[in-house]
């Protein structure tokens, strides 16, 4: 569906050229969950944005292979209108794209889907932080998108909603086979999700681990555990020097 080849991208940081991102190659194939893992700045969001094509790399190519992908993004947080009900947050994009009738078949589908059709006519600030992020998941899916783009869209839930969004998430994929990029820096999580797991640090991959086990995984069976701790192996090796350096003159 999509293939990044060789992607660079520099920011200037107070006198300093980052390397956000060096030498990426990257295929994502359709219907395809691949999960991108890292520590804080690695260059996670900067891969995605690359991806949603909110940013242009300086190096290298974005190539797709067909007509381009229609692409649905979910932020860490859920970033609701707060004036609208749930099911007129979830519609907000499609008012211009189809008729009433549409708008309301696909609403009502994806609020089955996400497990969210008693609170439809429920306004944002009486969901919880699980809540919210599943109508912001509903809002991205019933776009229809070919390919999901995830940031950290669970980070900041609790540890047990975090599990259930997980599931459900693999589910939701299942069912409707979008191709998914998810960011997390969140080794388990990385590992329960992913066909694929791209390792990133200090903006270049370091590993990519294929992750061969049924869904859905349980995190701390052996299979898990095992991959989890060669993910984490190649993480943890020390980072290339040069990454950070001042600007010449
Ligand atoms: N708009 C920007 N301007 C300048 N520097 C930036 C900008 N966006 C990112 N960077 C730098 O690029 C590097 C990668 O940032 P990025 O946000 O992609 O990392 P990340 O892995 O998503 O981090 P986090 O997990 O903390 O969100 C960092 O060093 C960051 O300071």
């Amino acid at each position: 569906m999509l293939e990044l080849s060789n992607i660079g991208k520099h920011y200037d940081v107070a006198g300093h050229r980052v390397a956000a991102l060096s030498g990426i190659d990257l295929t994502l194939t359709r219907g395809s969950f691949t999960t991108i893992v890292g520590r804080s700045g690695c260059g996670k969001t900067t891969l995605l944005r690359i991806l949603a094509g909110l940013a242009s790399p300086d190096t290298g190519e974005v190539l797709s292979g067909g007509p381009a992908p229609r692409i649905g993004v979910v932020f860490q947080e859920a970033r609701l209108m707060p004036w609208l009900k749930v099911a007129e947050n979830i519609a907000f994009g499609l008012r211009k794209r189809v008729d009433r009738k549409t708008i309301d078949e696909r609403v009502s589908a994806i609020l089955d889907l996400t497990g969210l059709s008693a609170f439809r006519s429920a306004m944002p600030a009486q969901l919880s932080g699980g809540m919210a992020q599943r109508v912001a998941l509903a809002r991205a899916l019933v776009m229809e998108p070919d390919l999901l783009l995830m940031d950290e869209p669970f980070a900041a839930l609790d540890a047990f909603t975090r599990r259930s969004m997980q599931n459900e998430l693999v589910s939701l994929w299942q069912a409707r086979k979008p191709t998914i990029v998810f960011v997390t820096h969140d080794v388990e999580e990385a590992v329960v999700l992913g066909q694929t797991v791209i390792e990133l640090s200090e903006g270049r991959v370091v590993g990519r681990q294929t992750v061969d086990i049924p869904y859905p995984r349980d995190p701390t069976g052996v299979e898990a555990s095992l991959c989890r701790r060669a993910v984490l192996a190649r993480l943890l090796t020390p980072a290339t020097p040069d990454r950070m350096q001042t600007k010449p003159d």
